[in-house]
């Protein structure tokens, strides 16, 4: 479970997250917030890829300031563009980087590549480069080199914001199907409606917080 105790952040003295004190044990958690209000931030402090100023942020009791490495085994990360994520020209080979950089052994990394891409079928992508994916093969190329590391838990930042409607479908039918617990930062209120809590973040702070049924009606209201 991820826990944030007095966390607040800044970045150069303008402060992005305020005073979040929050346990967050549920299998599906969406966020909500307006374009700045912090949301990305928030997010990147799930795997220690932002370190708050203030407070703590414990993965199953783990803070991310002592021990990133092991955060980072734990708490999986999906950009919200694959580009940013996708370091390999070839599709196998990006698989693999993740893999050789945890020291995994040459013959059990072929066999976890294969059964990450054949997860959603992308078996046949495996010699193709990178550079001719369609945006939403790219996006469940990305999360597969997460889930190829075995994160025990996935963050998501906008999954589905440059995808067009069959590719967006896709890739929250992938996280619909994940047997991960996984937070997911999201304007595609769709997506995150039939999670078992909202997170509502408005000027650095946890505004609202809920199921949807009841934060996502008030954020639209919010948003008018
Ligand atoms: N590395 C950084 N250095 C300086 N300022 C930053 C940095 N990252 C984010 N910010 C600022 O912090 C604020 C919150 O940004 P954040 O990306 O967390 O918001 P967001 O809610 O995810 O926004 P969006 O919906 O537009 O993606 C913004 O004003 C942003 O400009």
């Amino acid at each position: 479970m991820i826990v944030l105790e007095g966390v607040s952040h800044d970045f150069d003295d303008r402060p992005v997250l305020v005073e979040i004190n929050l346990a967050l044990p549920e299998r599906r958690i969406g966020i909500v917030g307006a374009n700045g209000s912090g949301k990305s931030t928030f997010a990147r402090l799930l795997n220690g890829l932002v370190l708050p100023k203030i407070g703590r942020v414990l993965v199953d009791g783990i803070d991310t300031k002592k021990d990133v490495k092991a955060i980072r085994r734990k708490v999986g990360f999906v950009f919200q563009n694959p580009d940013h994520q996708i370091v390999m020209p070839i599709v196998g080979e990006d698989l693999a980087f993740g893999l050789k950089a945890r020291k995994v052994p040459k013959a059990e990394i072929a066999s976890r590549i294969d059964a990450a891409l054949a997860r959603y079928n992308l078996g046949h992508l495996r010699e193709r480069p990178v550079h001719l994916l369609s945006g939403g093969e790219k996006q469940l190329v990305a999360l597969s080199a997460v889930l190829v590391t075995e994160p025990e838990i996935v963050v998501f930042d906008e999954p589905t914001t440059l995808l067009d409607l069959r590719n967006r479908n896709r890739v929250a039918a992938a996280i619909d199907a994940l047997p991960h617990p996984a937070l997911v930062v999201s304007h595609d209120l769709d997506l995150i409606a039939g999670f078992e809590r909202i997170l509502m973040i408005e000027d650095g702070r946890v505004a609202a917080d809920g199921l949807p049924s009841e934060v996502l009606p008030f954020y639209r209201e919010r948003m008018r």
